[in-house]
């Protein structure tokens, strides 16, 4: 079986990946989350399902591990997050919902089901957008419709040692708050299901109601996929958005060659659960063997009742939608590109811990309106776009220092004083960037006298020598420098960075044709900005 897989996925390796026009694909995901919350769904022990490295069976109560006579009582904050992520999603919110027991027996489910929303779940209907301009998506609009939104519990982990020959069970996951969230088969295409993915995630971050990770499990995606009319398969054990996609298009050519057969009818029209290996998908169990949940409501708690005022307060206390905000960025008077807001506005991975997004965003507003209060009528958007996104945070990464650091010793007002300075040639750009690096790193490693006194700085690193020099001056021995120059490789060598030593030998023309009035760095800068040098 597993071999057949194999050669079946060279097969595909080797034809390379198409959509064929008259093999409709049709994709539908489940997405679970789990909600950030300080407490789990029914009990009062501390969310933190990743603990479990170091403290396996360590966040659990009595409810957790399923002793008798324990019951379950509704986290609030639960809630509150479901209500969040159900107005953003545009879903009908259910003023009365309620929890029911699915049944099946595993060794991490030790109450012997788990509590779910399957009769009368919490939210109903909904939709997320896609756009061609926001989404990296074909169309220009896409519109994914929501079936609907439960709230219910996560599983413990079992965690196999093959070599001992045993299994081991850790319940920090068990009654892990979860959304459920389920779309209808809207997808037709790759592309709408990767923007859809990372959409749903940066709204779940965005929100604050989960991390949304998909490498932690933190969010988990299952995909159904159909072609034409025939019977979905359900694909499960997809671990990051790469394996998502070429599960996909796996199981496109797989159903695909199986319809060209003929062979759907033997296979009872292979509806099944599926999973993926890696390279190819293996069948977990067919549908008609499904085991049979016994879904029946929970005795033990009541409905979720909700007022339209409460939701109407929640839906108040929410920030603005990423989307807004992107467009927001992307025109008068920030007129940000697409990449650049999303770097202010979309949380990526890896730099977590330096900032959080909205932290981000607040001081790049707070300094643009500084800024653009001292620049009035010359005001230029692109300087502090480029100086927060690469100058900023490039060197927060570099000296591994927190935003909220950084804006305490250098808060948005300092920035854009020097954002004027560099903007009125009162220093160079290479002396700036000195400048907020030294700032930066002695507000690391010591404390810096506060608030950084910028005009002191420039004086004692004498840095504003550029004042005292004319610049038409610099840019004519510049220019004469470069014209005398017979070897154009030597040029090319500097602007294309193969040759970057070349530059040193420029500035070395120019130190002599000044006699040293002009320092080297000034040379350096002026010598880059006439050969448009990009490094
Ligand atoms: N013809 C189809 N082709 C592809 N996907 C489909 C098709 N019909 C339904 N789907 C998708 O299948 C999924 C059904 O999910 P749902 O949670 O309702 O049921 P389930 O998978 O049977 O149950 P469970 O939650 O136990 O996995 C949805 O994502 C839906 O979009
Ligand atoms: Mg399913
Ligand atoms: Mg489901």
């Amino acid at each position: 079986m597993l071999q057949l897989a194999r050669s079946f996925g060279s097969r595909i390796a080797k034809k390379g990946f198409h959509f064929l026009p008259d093999f409709k694909l049709k994709c539908g995901l489940e997405i679970h989350t789990q909600l950030s919350t300080q407490n789990k769904l029914f009990s009062l022990s501390t969310n933190d399902p990743f603990a479990s490295a170091s403290l396996p069976n360590h966040h659990t109560s009595f409810f957790d591990v399923s002793l008798p006579g324990t019951q379950p009582t509704l986290n609030p904050e639960v809630v509150l997050l479901a209500t969040k992520l159900a107005v953003a999603l545009n879903s009908r919110i259910n003023m009365n919902s309620r929890f029911d027991r699915k049944h099946y027996f595993y060794a991490d489910q030790p109450m012997g089901y788990q509590i779910t929303q399957h009769y009368s779940p919490f939210a109903k209907g909904g939709f997320l957008e896609l756009s061609g301009s926001l989404d990296t998506i074909d169309e220009d609009f896409k519109r994914i419709e929501l079936v609907q939104l439960q709230i219910e519990q996560d599983t413990g982990k079992s965690v196999y040692r093959g070599s001992e020959g045993r299994s081991l069970i850790d319940l920090n996951r068990s009654n892990v708050p979860l959304i459920e969230m389920v779309t209808q088969p809207n997808f037709t295409d790759l592309k709408q299901v990767r923007a859809f993915i990372k959409k749903y995630q940066n709204l779940v971050r965005h929100l604050g109601i989960s991390t949304g990770d998909l490498e932690t499990g933190a969010m988990r995606v299952d995909v159904n996929v159909s072609v034409n009319e025939h019977p979905r398969v359900e694909l499960k054990n997809l671990p990051n958005t790469s394996s998502i996609l070429s599960a996909v298009k796996y199981e496109y050519q797989r159903q695909v060659e199986l319809i060209q057969s003929g062979e759907t009818d033997r296979y009872s029209g292979f509806s099944e659960t599926r999973g993926w290996t890696g390279s190819s998908t293996v069948k977990l169990r067919s549908k008609e063997t499904t085991i049979d949940y016994r879904y029946m409501p929970d005795p033990e708690l009541p409905s979720v009742k909700l007022s339209p005022s409460a939701v109407q307060s929640v839906a108040q206390s929410m920030p603005e939608l990423p989307d807004a905000v992107l467009r927001g960025l992307m025109s008068e008077p920030y007129n940000l590109t697409l990449k650049d807001a999303k770097i202010l506005a979309i949380k990526g991975n890896g730099h977590d811990q330096l900032y959080t997004q909205t932290d981000l965003l607040k001081f790049y507003l707070d300094t643009f309106n500084c800024y653009s209060e001292l620049s009035g009528q010359r005001l230029n958007p692109k300087l502090p776009t480029n100086w927060i996104i690469h100058e900023l945070l490039g060197n927060l990464n570099r000296l591994q220092l927190t935003l909220a650091k950084a804006a305490e010793a250098f808060p948005p007002q300092k920035f854009a004083e020097l954002l004027m300075l560099i903007q009125d040639d009162k220093i160079s750009k290479a002396s700036g960037k000195l400048l907020l690096f030294h700032i930066l790193d002695e507000t690391n490693t010591s404390s810096l006298a506060q608030p950084v006194d910028l005009g002191a700085l420039i004086e004692s690193f004498d840095l504003n020598t550029i004042e005292k020099i004319d610049m038409n001056e610099l840019k004519e021995i510049c220019i004469g420098i470069i014209d005398e120059i017979s070897d154009p490789k030597l040029i090319e060598g500097i602007v294309s960075g193969k040759k970057k030593n070349s530059l040193k030998f420029l500035v070395g023309q120019g130190m002599r044709m000044s006699q040293g009035r002009i320092k080297p760095y000034l040379f350096e800068q002026a010598f880059k900005d006439l050969l448009e040098v990009k490094w």
